[in-house]
């Protein structure tokens, strides 16, 4: 019992001298899981970050103590319900990463996972909305095309809900179609800057090969589009039962992080991520939110690109992805708005 209490406090307790004034206190809320702790350490290189705030179920004092002895500025606090934990890692916080929530096994699809993820995202999304009402919110903990509309739900009941500030984090689809592209090209993955639309799950994920500038033959396309749509079950297959994406997953929530916090904290201008936001380019057809590329600015959402120019394979592709989307959408929001 002191053993553990004593834990707790020198976890909670600040481990290093702050980073510069103006930067962001980030919580990552799973912080003690497969994609949570490597996404931590990677947000611990940040000079944007001054306090990074872990919260989990378990484990957080001692991913925080382990992380703490890495000599770049910020401090790091490990944060677990006790002694109102979750309060304590979301006070003051500029930014909170939500990677909570459990994965795929081999089978099963993302909204599989709804039963169980849907109450978690819901009860660390009532905490941000009392306890940082205007923090950015990013989403990873899938199914994402029904936890992003949850915690909209929920900042929309307690009167905190700024659009703008709410992310739905699908870099890891562009990351793998950038490295999917290079592959088939055999070109640096700096020149397959692929744009991908529509959501985080199978036929939601639509990739617009067509817009890269390079030219594939119809095998390529049908083979690549399947690839980056069907890309998190490669990786749940060959890990066998013991999780989903967790190293690229960090790496693209990292890189996602970080362009935020360059566009809110640094002031960086044409800062240009793909996300998963409230958004009016497929209002029309009873879609809520919808990834695009989107410009991010000091308030969030600065502007949120077109989808441009598609070919008619990819029209399919949209076409598909809606009415699937929609229904995942709807799904979050009943969740919330049940009697
Ligand atoms: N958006 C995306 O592109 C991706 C999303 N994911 C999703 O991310 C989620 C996490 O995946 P992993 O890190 O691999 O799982 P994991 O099981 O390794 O880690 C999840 C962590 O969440 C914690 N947790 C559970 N309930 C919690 C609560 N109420 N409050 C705080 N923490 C809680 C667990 O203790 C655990 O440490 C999954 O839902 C997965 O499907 C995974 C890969 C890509
Ligand atoms: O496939 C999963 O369940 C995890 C995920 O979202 C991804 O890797 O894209």
């Amino acid at each position: 019992m002191f053993a553990t209490r004593q834990i707790t406090s020198l976890a909670q307790r600040s481990f290093s001298t702050s980073a510069s004034s103006n930067a962001a206190k980030v919580a990552v809320l799973g912080a003690a899981g497969g994609i949570g702790q490597p996404l931590s350490l990677l947000l611990k290189q940040s000079s944007l970050i001054s306090h990074l705030s872990l919260y989990d179920i378990v484990n957080t004092p001692g991913v925080a103590a382990d992380l703490s002895h890495i000599n770049t500025d910020s401090k790091v606090t490990g944060h677990i319900p006790k002694d109102d934990g979750l309060k304590e890692a979301l006070t003051g916080c500029d930014v909170v990463v939500i990677p909570a929530g459990v994965p795929r096994k081999p089978g099963m699809t993302r909204d599989d996972l709804f039963n169980t993820n849907a109450s978690i995202v819901r009860d660390l999304a009532v905490a941000c909305a009392e306890h940082c009402p205007k923090a950015h919110v990013l989403v990873i903990a899938n199914p994402v095309n029904s936890t992003v509309p949850i915690v909209a739900e929920v900042f929309q009941k307690a009167g905190v809900f700024d659009p703008k500030k709410l992310f739905g984090v699908t870099t890891l689809d562009v990351v793998r179609a950038s490295r999917f592209v290079s592959e088939v090209k055999k070109v640096s993955t700096e020149d397959a800057k692929i744009t991908v639309i529509g959501g985080h799950s199978g036929v939601t994920i639509v990739p617009l090969l067509s817009q890269s500038g390079h030219s594939f033959t119809e095998e390529e396309v049908k083979a690549l589009t399947k690839r980056i749509q069907f890309g998190g079950d490669e990786v749940v297959q060959a890990k066998n039962g013991t999780g989903s994406a967790t190293l690229s997953m960090a790496f693209a929530g990292a890189r996602f992080t970080n362009s935020l916090l360059e566009a809110t904290v640094a002031g960086k201008k044409g800062v240009v991520e793909p996300t998963f936001v409230k958004s009016d380019i497929f209002a029309a057809q009873g879609v809520e939110y919808f990834a695009t590329n989107v410009e991010l600015g000091a308030q969030g959402v600065e502007k949120i690109h077109a989808v441009g120019k598609v070919n008619a394979y990819e029209q399919t592709l949209i076409d598909a992805a809606i009415p699937e989307l929609k229904s995942n959408i709807a799904k979050g929001k009943a969740f919330i708005n049940k009697a």
